[in-house]
């Protein structure tokens, strides 16, 4: 008989483990282990129950039923602080960070007793060098980039010295260089003896990176596999119960006006890190994607805010919008105007975490002069709208209208994304459409708003997923300290001409592409 090499010992493990939320079940008897050197991938659409489980194995919230065992022994977290005691160290995808503290300032707040900063401080550039992390003790976190805020809580984690480390979608804001180190390093933890478990909607860095997977659906354990010995397809039919189509390939078109223009829009930031912007121009026009490629933090942020009219711009004819010149007027003028925004924040920016779905609705179609005529909201209209973007793009959650926070991370995207796509609008700027959404959802998205441009709109996206661009927009720009390159075909350009033009070489490829 062949022998069967034996699985390394769990050091984590979740048996049975039932959480209900009133009357929706989110983990109906999980059961999952962890094991020494290896890497766990936890797998599943929006609202599967993913990140309802790692809560309860870090103590953020008790199950109903069912248990936790730490190595064979059952073990009760009754919040993080005791998970992080016994050695399971979080990285969450929403960064607890103070932007105006140091890096050493940050990480001494969240490990137990005091230790003096240049002690830290050393401690931490051991860290850094020992699992190639990139980040600088004494660099305010508010300069810091995405990639590197994340790297900052990775080595946080790592202080701790967890023998199990939880990594919540941590390549969705990762460039893909960025990407690529974050696996050595948890290559190199695993080559250690830690455990990782690894919560990622990528399937195809999934099947390069992690040793397990197990996949969840409704709630419920479907199953535990080898993913290299998977196929793309193969995990998204484990996950989904069915195949998932990819977003349709783009196919020329005659393109309309322009439907938004930029003209030498300059932005005078206050210093921190990508709030300025230096002579942007670009026009977006009926039918077209135009993609922003770049590094979060290099001025898409300080993009959106000036486009949706968040901020003020000084030149008020920098900004025109369907012909109108834009520049001077609100947000809620701009959506008259026919545009539409989502951002890239979706609680707490796009959505009232506390409000409850119904009335987000409100917030950006008070005065499209459907559900709110003179001065009065008409309800039933309003939940008929709402109910309209939760059939039309799949958004599950418990009960009727819950409130915002209650939300899965995709579902809440999916929310907005309909929110902002039912109004019809002639022009839609979108910051990171599918950060957090699971596959399916995310070609949903891709398609709708591929859609959405052959009907006449005008859709801008900025990502930070190079795939994705090269995937779905026509045309693509790279923004790096605050200046946009000229935008070329996507057609016309490659991957290695963006990924230079990312790191700061203003030329994204393609015939007399240059600076703008
Ligand atoms: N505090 C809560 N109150 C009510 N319902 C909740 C709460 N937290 C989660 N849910 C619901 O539980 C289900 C599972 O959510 P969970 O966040 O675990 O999913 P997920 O797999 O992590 O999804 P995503 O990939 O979108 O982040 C969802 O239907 C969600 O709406």
């Amino acid at each position: 008989m062949e022998d069967v090499p034996e699985r390394p010992r769990a050091l984590l493990e979740a048996v049975k483990l039932t959480k209900k939320f009133g009357s929706l079940v989110a983990n109906d008897q999980v059961s999952l282990a962890i094991r020494a050197g290896e890497t766990h991938a936890l797998l599943g659409e929006n609202g599967a129950g993913k990140s309802t489980l790692v809560k309860m194995m870090c103590g953020l919230l008790q199950a109903d039923s069912g248990e936790l065992l730490y190595e064979g022994t059952p073990i009760v977290f009754h919040d993080p602080a005791s998970s992080r005691a016994k050695g399971v160290g979080v990285v969450f995808q929403h960064f607890a960070l103070f932007d105006a503290m140091t890096v050493v300032e940050n990480v001494a707040l969240g490990l137990p007793g005091h230790q003096p900063l240049p002690v830290l401080a050393a401690r931490i550039d051991d860290c850094v060098r020992r699992y190639g992390l990139g980040v600088e003790p004494y660099r305010r976190v508010g300069e810091l980039s995405v990639g590197e805020r994340q790297r900052v809580e990775i080595v946080r984690c790592l202080l701790g010295d967890p023998r199990v480390l939880i990594l919540d979608e941590p390549t969705s804001v990762l460039t893909p260089d960025e990407s690529e180190n974050l696996f050595r390093t948890v290559d190199l933890l695993t080559d250690e003896g830690r455990a990782v478990l690894f919560i990622s909607h990528k399937l195809d860095e999934v099947r390069r990176l992690c040793h397990r997977a197990t996949v969840l659906r409704g709630g419920r354990f479907i199953a535990e596999v080898d993913p290299q010995q998977e196929t793309f397809g193969s995990l998204a039919r484990l996950m989904v119960g069915a195949d998932v189509p990819r977003t349709p390939r783009v196919t020329a078109h005659a393109l309309g006006a322009p439907r938004l223009l930029a003209l030498h829009l300059n932005v005078a930031g206050d210093g921190s890190r990508g709030s300025t912007l230096r002579d942007i121009n670009f026009e977006v026009h009926a039918g077209e994607i135009l993609g922003i490629a770049g590094v979060a933090g290099n001025g898409q942020t300080a993009l959106f805010d000036v486009l949706s009219g968040e901020t003020e711009v000084t030149d008020h004819e920098s900004i025109v919008i369907d012909g109108e010149m834009a520049g001077g007027l609100s947000p809620t003028q701009r959506r008259a105007l026919g545009a539409g925004f989502v951002p890239e924040e979706r609680l707490g920016h796009a959505a009232a975490p506390d409000m409850r779905l119904s009335d987000n609705v409100l917030l950006t179609t008070h005065g499209d002069g459907h559900i709110v005529k003179a001065g009065i909201i008409r309800r039933a209209t309003l939940f008929g709208r709402f109910q309209e973007i939760v059939k039309g793009f799949d958004v599950r959650f418990g009960g009727k209208d819950p409130k915002a926070r209650r939300l899965s991370g995709g579902n809440m995207q999916k929310f907005v994304i309909g929110r902002e796509v039912l109004r019809n609008p002639v022009l839609i700027v979108v910051d990171q459409p599918t950060w957090g959404v699971d596959a399916a959802a995310a070609a949903f998205i891709r398609t709708t708003l591929r859609e959405h441009a052959a009907q006449g709109c005008a859709v801008l996206v900025i990502s930070q997923d190079l795939d994705e661009l090269l995937e779905f927009a026509d045309r693509i720009a790279v923004m790096s300290e605050g200046r946009l390159t000229t935008p070329v075909p996507v057609a016309g350009t490659s991957r290695e001409a963006i990924g230079l033009a990312m790191g700061g070489a203003h030329h994204a490829g393609g015939e007399g592409s240059h600076a703008a």
